[in-house]
């Protein structure tokens, strides 16, 4: 679905993502597991188009590497960055509609509010009043108005209690499941990987340095790598 080749990435003279290849097939979730500061939002940043990259990226087979954000927005790729980003004095239904833009849609698709009916309870409410669960509840919604093929979420358990992790896990499942995409997300939380993970990557100093099936993944492994 998502494939990327060498790709490189730099800020300035220095090189931070040292050749990255990656694949996200249909259908699949992918985990990128690292510690802060191991390039993980650099390459969600790449993979979307907010930074240049070398090497290549392919979005179904095709080039997309000189495409611009927005043109990746609307051959099907959504980003969920980290920190949220939510516009707070927009409310909830007009932060979620902002996602429309890319499919010249009016109107919030069913289905979101079916996922996160906290959202339609809360529709008219400004989005810096949510709490941090809801907050994010609302930009993979806005993420999901898009119609993606792919998902990108950057460390979507950031700042979430524990409690409404378990829920997101089960969510993101749910999503895949009801509208059959793909999704790349990065953690640094381990059960919540495992929870939704068909594949775990381990990123380390801008480099793949491990990779397995989620499933039966080895997880002592994966936390010894997490360790500071
Ligand atoms: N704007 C920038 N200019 C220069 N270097 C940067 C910039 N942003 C990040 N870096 C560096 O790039 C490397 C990767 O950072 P990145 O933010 O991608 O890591 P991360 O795994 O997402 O960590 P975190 O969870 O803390 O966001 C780090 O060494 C960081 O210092």
């Amino acid at each position: 679905m998502l494939s990327t080749n060498d790709l490189r990435v730099s800020y300035g003279m220095s090189e931070v993502i040292h050749g990255i290849s990656l694949t996200v097939g249909e259908n699949e979730t992918l985990a990128i597991m690292g510690r802060n500061g191991m390039g993980k939002t650099t390459l969600f940043k790449s993979l979307i188009g907010i930074l240049p990259a070398q090497g290549s990226i392919a979005m179904q087979g095709n080039n997309i590497t000189g495409d611009k954000a927005y043109q990746r927005v609307r051959k099907g790729i959504a980003y969920v960055p980290q920190g949220r980003m939510v516009f707070p004095t927009l409310t909830v239904e007009e932060n979620i509609a902002t996602g429309l833009e890319a499919t010249g849609k009016k109107k919030i698709p069913n289905d979101i509010y079916e996922l996160f009916p906290v959202l339609h309870d809360m529709r008219h409410r400004k989005a810096g009043n949510l709490s941090g669960g809801q907050q994010q509840q609302m930009v993979i919604g806005r993420a999901l108005a898009a119609d993606p093929k792919v998902l990108l979420l950057d460390e979507p358990t950031e700042g979430i209690q524990p409690s409404i992790i378990k829920q997101l896990a089960k969510t993101l499942n749910e999503i895949k499941q009801l509208r059959g995409l793909s999704i790349v997300v990065s953690e640094q939380v381990l059960s919540f990987a495992m929870a939704v993970a068909d594949r775990v990557m381990v990123i380390e100093k801008g480099q793949i340095v491990h990779e397995e099936d989620g499933k039966s993944a080895d997880q002592k492994k994966i936390a010894s790598y997490l360790a500071v």
